[in-house]
């Protein structure tokens, strides 16, 4: 954690969820998350009724892609102006299944993040580094080249959360040692000191890749680690908000 710095305990729901599934999120909704702030990125189809089914909730709700254009022909792809409207108030950008799926470049998740904030979400950008990449020694170096890269030089504090997930953490049970994400984190903060200044200090930085409530009270007392971002152990309140009550207070 960064003192000073509220955590952010974020949900991501990938291409899960079905109407069934609100009253998990409505549990969710009803959770504490103690001093955290709690976010849950759903599908587009879900949105709206995710937004009904957390009214009066301090659960906040967000988008898991967005296009960089407000409208136009762009079949199937859904704008960051649209998920302000079905009532979310972020959105993720570059991640890794994007990235890998879609073949989103580093430009694309910078234009990406303009989108967001131009409909008046808070950008969460997803960095990191891939198997082979690790296994080469190279992660500060994808990292060196992934922030300038993705990271918009507007990107404020309340604009834009940096999320560092590690492609071969992601789904597999595996997490980088704490000494690994110490190191991962610090070059992050600095990289972004060097494109943002000062205010890079006051910037969340999210650790993702298989957080569970058995992993959380060790992830998240890492210093420079202001919160995660949870895929599977999001889908289900019980884990999810083991998770945010895992934030040292
Ligand atoms: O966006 C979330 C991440 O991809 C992490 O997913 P996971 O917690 O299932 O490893």
């Amino acid at each position: 954690m960064t003192p000073g710095i509220r955590p952010l305990i974020a949900g991501n729901w990938k291409m899960n969820g079905l109407s069934a599934d609100l009253g998990e999120l409505a549990a969710m909704g009803e959770g504490a998350f103690g001093g955290a702030e709690g976010l849950i990125c759903v599908p587009a189809t879900l949105l709206s009724r995710a937004s009904d089914a957390l009214a009066g909730s301090k659960l906040r709700l967000g988008g898991e892609d967005c296009h960089g254009a407000a409208s136009g022909a762009h079949t199937g792809d859904v704008s960051a102006e649209m998920l302000a409207d079905a009532g979310a108030s972020h959105v993720l950008v570059g991640h890794s299944e994007r990235r890998t799926d879609h073949g989103e470049s580093d430009a694309v998740v910078a234009d990406k993040a303009k989108a967001a904030w131009r409909a008046g979400l808070t950008a969460v950008i997803c960095i990191g580094e891939t198997k082979e990449e690790r296994e080469g020694g190279k992660t500060l170096s994808v990292l060196s080249s992934q922030i300038p890269g993705s990271v918009p030089a507007e990107a404020t504090a309340a604009n834009t959360v940096v999320a560092y997930e590690p492609v071969w953490a992601i789904g597999t049970g595996l997490t980088p040692t704490v000494e690994d994400i110490t190191e991962a984190h610090r070059h992050i903060r600095t990289e972004l000191k060097t494109l943002l200044g000062d205010e890079a200090d006051k910037m969340r930085l999210l650790y993702g890749g298989s957080v569970k409530p058995g992993n959380a009270t060790e992830l998240l007392s890492i210093e420079n680690v202001d919160g995660a971002l949870v895929g599977g152990a999001s889908l289900k309140a019980v884990d999810f908000l083991a998770i945010a009550a895992a934030c040292p207070s």
